[in-house]
């Protein structure tokens, strides 16, 4: 198989709002497939629908072959969905926790103990499966869940912002993990997330906005369709270098962030050393770089994608 996912012409109009306007994509079996876009975008909206919680208004959805709305028990059994918020039961063990899972997804009674073993030994946490949940750390508790989600070997595992509130080198730990499950076990994963440097492991990016896939392509495809150089700037007075830039400088795309000025230009090395010549009020830093994703995620939304975080994103 070479399509895990086929979304054709998905839409969803709730009352009054077209939360997602007639959307196609595909998701190629193992792959990465990250899914960005500003609050309210659309993706939870569509990331339901695929995963049989949500009826869609029109077009369909198929996942491993099956039809997501008249075949909703198999495609169930296809995927497994890591959500963002801990849904484990703090009270009982490791163990006892996919103990229950494996009740829920009626893996066979005599499988269940030799098929705990072997998600926890891809979670590394076989040392721990006596312990109590609480006494878990936030990425002992994260990767819990991404065992659990693997317990009935889902083809496609859904992770919705995992790594959201763990620390720095917990986040990094987690995606080794992450890794390792894509390379060993081939599993397709369907990856929201917005943090950006996180999105650059996916095979390919979409970015949804306003109901519509507005880029689909691999994070460096993306960049290079970009282009060109940011340059990143501090002056002594932004407000009057912004005036400056305006009435002198036509050749770059001009944008403030926090207290830097960027301009995109085609090239910095043609553009810099006339510009700093032009510019009389004087520059205290300047950077120049290739653009990133979250360039990319700027150019085509309008937005930053920190500024589109909630406050338990
Ligand atoms: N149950 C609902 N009834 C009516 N409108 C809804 C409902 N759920 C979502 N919407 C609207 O549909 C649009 C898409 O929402 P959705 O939650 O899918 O976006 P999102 O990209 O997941 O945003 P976020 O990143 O904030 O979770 C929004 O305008 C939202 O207000």
């Amino acid at each position: 198989m070479d399509n895990m996912i086929e979304v054709k012409n998905l839409t969803k109009t709730y009352k009054k709002v077209d939360a997602v306007k007639g959307i196609n994509f595909d998701v190629k079996e193992g792959e990465i497939f990250g899914f960005l876009g500003p609050n309210g975008a659309g993706k939870s909206t569509t990331i339901n629908m695929i995963c049989t919680m949500l009826a869609p208004s029109q077009g369909s959805i198929s996942i491993n072959g099956f039809d997501v709305q008249k075949e909703k028990n198999k495609v169930r059994e296809s995927i497994g969905i890591i959500f963002q918020e801990n849904t484990l039961d703090e009270k009982l063990t490791a163990m006892e926790n996919l103990m229950l899972h494996c009740r829920f997804y009626k893996v066979p009674k005599n499988k269940r103990v030799a098929r705990i073993q072997e998600v926890l030994e891809i979670v590394d946490l076989v040392d721990e499966k006596k312990q109590r949940v609480e006494t878990f750390s936030g990425g002992m508790k994260r990767r819990l869940e991404i065992a659990r989600g693997l317990l009935h070997y889902p083809k496609v595992l859904f992770l919705d912002e995992p790594t959201v509130g763990l620390d720095p080198q917990t986040r990094a730990h987690l995606w080794e993990y992450i890794l390792k499950l894509k390379e060993k076990e081939g599993i397709t994963m369907f990856l929201t997330t917005h943090y950006l440097d996180e999105a650059e492991i996916s095979d390919r990016i979409a970015i949804m906005d306003k109901g519509e896939i507005i880029a689909i392509d691999t994070p460096l495809k993306l960049k290079d369709e970009l282009g060109g150089d940011i340059i990143e700037l501090s002056t002594e007075d932004n407000v009057k270098a912004l005036q400056e830039i305006e009435e002198k400088v036509k050749d770059a795309e001009v944008t403030v962030h926090e207290d830097t000025i960027h301009l995109k230009v085609a090239s910095s090395d043609a553009f810099i050393s006339s510009f700093i010549k032009t510019l009389e009020i004087p520059i205290t830093k300047l950077n120049i770089r290739k653009p990133t994703l979250n360039d990319v995620f700027l150019a085509f939304t309008g937005r930053d994608i920190g500024q589109t975080q909630t406050n338990n994103k």
